[in-house]
């Protein structure tokens, strides 16, 4: 049993397809999913915005099966590896995963938890927020409020996330 926070993105291709393949992909695990939101490319290569969800999944499962759902949604998006951090039909992060003992901290480089990027990227932490307002995120550092995390990022980064509209409901 193990209960997830997920992120995915896409700038290639039809990304609220993309995204809403996500949502269906997880359909029977789902707990929540945030709005889709505009981001700007993280990570210094330039590319189009991107559009990102995150969605909070629970289900009797280990952390790993969260990951290997994620690729399987990858590879029906036809998701290629070309450039670190550069335009994808689709992305699934495994962004934190807890199971009945806590927090599950990993650092196999097959899945490394929590992600170890999370806590920097606003893409990731504004749809959460959104989500859930009193999330917390361990980091090396320690364990953080998801909210302060937001709090102390770049503003004109947190400003440029912004949502765009729902993959439930009317426009679903
Ligand atoms: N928490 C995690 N979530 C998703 N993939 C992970 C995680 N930890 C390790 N990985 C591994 O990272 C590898 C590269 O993933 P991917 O190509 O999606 O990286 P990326 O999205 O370009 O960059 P980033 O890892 O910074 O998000 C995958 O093979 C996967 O096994
Ligand atoms: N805004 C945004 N930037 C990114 C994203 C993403 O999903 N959204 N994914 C990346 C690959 O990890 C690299 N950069």
């Amino acid at each position: 049993m193990s209960r997830a926070v997920l992120s995915a993105g896409s700038n290639v291709g039809d990304p609220m397809a993309h995204l809403r393949s996500v949502v269906e992909g997880f359909a029977d695990d789902l707990i929540a999913v945030s709005a889709v939101y505009s981001t700007p490319p993280w990570g210094g290569v330039e590319q189009d915005d991107f559009r990102n969800i995150t969605l909070v999944v629970d289900g009797p499962y280990g952390a790993r099966h969260w990951l290997e759902r994620g690729f399987e949604l990858e590879r029906a998006a036809e998701r290629t590896r070309d450039i670190r951090w550069g335009p994808r039909t689709l992305d699934v992060d495994v962004v934190t995963v807890a199971e009945a003992g806590g927090v599950v901290v990993a650092d196999d480089p097959d899945l490394t938890l929590p992600h170890p990027r999370a806590a920097q990227r606003a893409f990731v932490l504004v749809p959460w927020l959104e989500i859930e307002p009193d999330a917390t995120l361990w980091t090396p550092a320690g364990v953080r409020a998801v909210a302060d995390l937001v709090a102390g990022l770049d503003t004109a980064e947190r400003d440029a996330v912004h949502p765009v509209g729902r993959l439930t409901g009317a426009d679903a």
